[in-house]
């Protein structure tokens, strides 16, 4: 989200704490992986041991029998293949839970965000961090975790090996530790910098293709082509240059890294060799102690390639636990309605102002819709009416007055409790991409009979005979197989599947055919008494029979009555059903 978040200077301990209590539940999987490594490592130090062991006795006749040649070798392999194999297969068994801890934990938080950071965030974003990320970082860090255990674990096996060779030589050679930590440390920070930089500009492009596809209607149109293809290249190439940056960074590590360990390890080979002439200890103990030393610098080189996906991994963390600390709806009611509510609404003095907005949306309204009553909501474009509903769903909360269902203060419920009360077809059809039946009985249990109905109701069903498999027929994505007045009649469908208390349409009929608006509002008025139905319309002809019209504008309540009577105070709805006779 934060695609001009800067790295903060040490982000990486609380980082690895949080991805470490993801892992944490499958401690066992990770620690009978180290286990198998140990298995490994453990054999490491045999390696250089039968080298010295044939160097120095192999050449006398009577020394072993050569047949235990070929047995000690293959046997070692083998032991070493198999606690190789446990170990991968039990590292990557600990990984992909972890993964799937880490994807759940993000999709709840997802499910969770304020109504607020909807509005600044991109799909492709949630998209990226919920499904790319977790794979990628774990990736990464698997990568890193089996190097560590393929090359951490002997390497320190064979540092112990050192110690017990020389131990002398073995600590003089960790004089360049220091420095090695030193030139790690600058490498990092620099790795850091330029794989954050990396990743956010990797989102903007995945915003990018977003924009791109959900817009490729308009991109057309405008012959556009050139001008996203632009757009995109702009940002592809910010991400290859931090890409290259980064890379670059991490290049250096194992240059400069060899470098120091070539200093010191000059350096203990002269020591080494003017030890063993000046003690006369012979080659035995020389090709020990060199064939030790090799390969543990040839361990520790691949250990100095890990810092940049280690660095990137992090990187790509701190961006997931952004989304998951992003700010949560709240939910502090506790109250839980028994039954489904009469549906009475009641607005008191209601404020509202959208963070970073200059002018209220809602200014001291007060306004109600009567239980079982049909209400209509008109107003010019921006007065404030799908405001009314944000509200009332709950999905912002008023900054003044208060809102009452069935006189029970809304905000004493729990955000699962009022929403239960509401079936919503609102101004964005949003269908999800599965059968008819799915998008209807959506999150509910499936019921043929009302399924049936509801399609019915919305004047769909004869539609729906004619597809290839019926109420099983697939969509498309947000219904893109659909007319304009299909997916509305769908949603409508939906709504009334609901069967809550309450409905709101907010021009739902807006798409529909004379004859389809017709019928939809017939099936509605069979539920006349029974639902609190509220409309918002900006044709008014289709809320002439509404038990009551408030007439909104700029945040306030201008009018109420009914058509009528509204038509015989000749304000403001009045002066706009003339302006629409005028139109029509
Ligand atoms: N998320 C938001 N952040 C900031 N301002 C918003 C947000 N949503 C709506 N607004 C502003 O609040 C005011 C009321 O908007 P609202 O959507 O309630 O109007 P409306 O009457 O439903 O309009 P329309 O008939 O065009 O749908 C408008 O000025 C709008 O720009």
């Amino acid at each position: 989200m934060s695609a001009d978040a800067r790295p903060d200077s040490s982000p990486t301990p609380s980082v690895a704490r949080r991805l470490r209590q993801f892992v944490y539940p499958h401690r066992w999987g990770a620690v009978l992986t180290v286990l198998a490594y140990i298995g490994v490592a453990a054999t490491e130090p045999l390696i250089p041991k039968l080298v010295g062991y044939a160097f120095g006795d192999g050449f006398t006749a009577d020394a072993f029998p050569l047949w235990m040649v070929p047995v000690v070798l293959i046997g070692l392999y083998v032991i070493r293949g198999v606690f190789g194999f446990l170990g991968q297969y039990l590292f990557n068994w600990t990984l992909t839970r972890t993964v799937v801890d880490f994807r759940a934990a993000l999709v709840s938080a997802l499910l969770r965000l304020d109504a607020q950071v909807y509005t600044r965030m991109q799909p492709g974003t949630a998209v990226s961090k919920v499904v790319n990320d977790p794979q990628q970082i774990i990736h990464l860090v698997a990568n890193v975790g089996l190097s560590v255990l393929r090359d951490g674990l002997p390497a320190l096996a064979m540092i112990g090996f050192l110690f017990y060779l020389n131990w002398q030589l073995t600590l003089l050679s960790l004089i360049v530790t220091p420095l090695m930590a030193l030139v790690m440390k600058k490498v990092n920070q620099r790795m850091r910098t330029m794989s954050t930089r990396a990743y956010d500009s990797q989102l903007l492009l995945v915003n990018r293709v977003d924009d791109m596809t959900r817009a490729w209607r308009v991109v057309r149109q405008f012959g556009a082509a050139a001008h996203e293809r632009e757009r995109f290249a702009e940002v592809s190439q910010t991400v290859r240059r931090n890409d290259l940056k980064t890379a670059a960074a991490g290049a250096l590590a194992q240059p400069l890294s060899q470098f120091v360990a070539s200093i010191g390890l000059s350096f203990i080979i002269c020591v080494a060799l003017w030890q063993a002439r000046a003690d006369n200890t012979g080659v035995k103990a020389f090709a020990e102690f060199v064939t030790a030393l090799m390969l543990l610098t040839s361990r520790l080189r691949h250990l100095s390639d890990l810092a940049a996906p280690l660095t990137r991994a992090f990187v790509i963390a701190k961006g997931c636990f952004e989304l998951m600390d992003a700010t949560k709806e709240a939910d502090a009611g506790t109250h839980e309605l028994a039954a489904p509510a009469q549906g009475e609404l009641v607005m008191e003095d209601v404020g509202l102002t959208y963070p970073g907005a200059s002018q209220p949306a809602l200014n001291g309204l007060s306004l109600a819709f009567a239980a079982g009553r049909t209400t209509a909501l008109v107003g010019a474009s921006g007065a404030g009416k799908s405001s009314i509903i944000h509200l009332l769903l709950g999905f912002g909360r008023p900054d003044a007055g208060r809102i009452t269902l069935d006189g029970t203060d809304i905000e004493t419920l729990t955000r699962l409790s009022l929403r239960r009360q509401f079936a919503v077809v609102s101004q964005d059809i949003v269908l999800f991409d599965d059968s008819v039946a799915n998008n209807i009985a959506y999150a509910q249990p499936r019921d043929d009979a009302r399924l049936e109905q509801a399609l019915r109701a919305a004047h769909l069903w004869d539609f729906v005979q004619t597809l290839p498999e019926g109420v099983e027929t697939n969509v498309g994505a947000n219904g893109s197989k659909l007319s304009g007045g299909q997916r509305q009649r769908l949603a409508i469908a939906r709504a009334l599947y609901k069967d809550a208390p309450v409905w709101i349409f907010d021009e739902a009929t807006s798409a529909l055919d004379t004859e389809s608006e017709r019928a939809v509002q017939q099936a509605l008025a069979a539920w006349s008494g029974r639902k609190t139905l509220i409309v918002i319309a900006h044709r008014l002809s289709t809320i002439r029979d509404a038990d009551a019209i408030h007439v909104m504008g700029a945040g306030k309540l201008v009018e109420t009555g009914t058509h009528a009577e509204l038509l015989a105070r000749d304000g403001a709805y009045a002066a706009m059903v003339r302006a629409q006779a005028g139109e029509s």
